[in-house]
């Protein structure tokens, strides 16, 4: 999918959102267990109820693999359930991987061969040689962790060297690596103020913001310091939509939690002329 169709379904659906699939099985109604695959009925069920709303879905790959092989089927069958019903959807496999270059194409055959995604989060940490292979897929992207929304991003992303902080030399370094049109770079929203510095070293890339909703990340703050003339962001609420109700009625009230902050999103993108 290329960076002009996600800016228009953006347009569209007056909507940069991206609804996460943590899809945790002791966390789903319960009396989806009576079916044959479970946590597949319940993505349908968000996906069908949310498609309108939502740009992208990002299956968090811990959530199936923790299952095993029944979790990797649950999500071939997710990948491919979206893409026959809704195929306008940018699909994001949250899996953070990267490796040296041999591990890292056989990573890059499983997401985007194996598997139908458009998109992988992958970990800077082994540099060049471990992205690239990702990289060499035409109209996939890469997502590369820059500056994550957890407490332990202080942990080594703010060290400085020569007065550049590790995330901004992730962002300037691997912009040699690939471009606008095919990388990404991940930013909490618990990070929003930190936007303005990002947006200066990467005007143009695409953002995906995890941490609204149970995080605690303000969305408004998240706009007002991200986003650019085609929007450039792609804002993941993964608990406080997907877990929204818990009950028969857990759909409807998973369409109100992203109906919500659609409306807030429809707003910020009137507000900057985007729509
Ligand atoms: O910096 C990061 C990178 C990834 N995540 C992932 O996003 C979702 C957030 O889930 P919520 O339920 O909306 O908190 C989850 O899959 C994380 O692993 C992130 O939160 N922060």
């Amino acid at each position: 999918m290329t960076r002009q169709e996600i800016f228009e379904q953006i347009r569209k659906k007056k909507s940069f959102l991206c609804v996460g699939l943590d899809s945790d099985i002791n966390k789903i109604p319960r009396f989806l267990y009576d079916t044959s695959d479970p946590v597949f009925a319940f993505n349908k069920e968000i996906v069908d109820a949310t498609h309108d709303l939502a740009v992208a879905y990002k299956p968090n790959l811990a959530f199936y693999e923790s299952m095993g092989v029944s979790g990797w089927n649950t999500l071939e069958k997710t990948v491919n359930y979206i893409r026959y019903n809704y195929p306008d959807i940018f699909i994001i496999a949250d899996a953070k991987r990267g490796d040296i270059g041999n591990t890292s194409h056989h990573y890059a055959r499983a997401f985007f061969d194996a598997l139908d995604f458009d998109a992988v989060t992958v970990a800077p940490y082994m540099g060049s040689d471990s992205v690239k292979p990702f990289l060499s897929y035409v109209g996939r992207w890469v997502i590369l962790l820059a500056l994550t929304s957890n407490q332990g991003a202080n942990d080594f992303q703010f060290l400085k060297e020569d007065n550049t902080r590790l995330f901004e030399k992730v962002i300037t370094t691997s912009q040699s690596w690939g471009d606008i049109e095919n990388m990404m770079y991940v930013v909490g929203a618990t990070r929003a103020e930190m936007l303005k510095d990002i947006r200066a070293l990467a005007p143009d890339h695409f953002l995906l913001v995890p941490g609204v909703g149970a995080q605690g990340g303000s969305l408004a703050e998240v706009a007002r310091y991200g986003m650019n003339d085609q929007c450039g962001l792609l804002v993941n609420s993964s608990r406080g939509i997907i877990f929204a109700g818990e009950g028969k009625d857990f759909a409807e009230k998973t369409r109100n939690a992203a109906l919500q902050i659609q409306s807030e999103m429809a707003q910020l993108l009137a507000e900057k002329a985007i729509i």
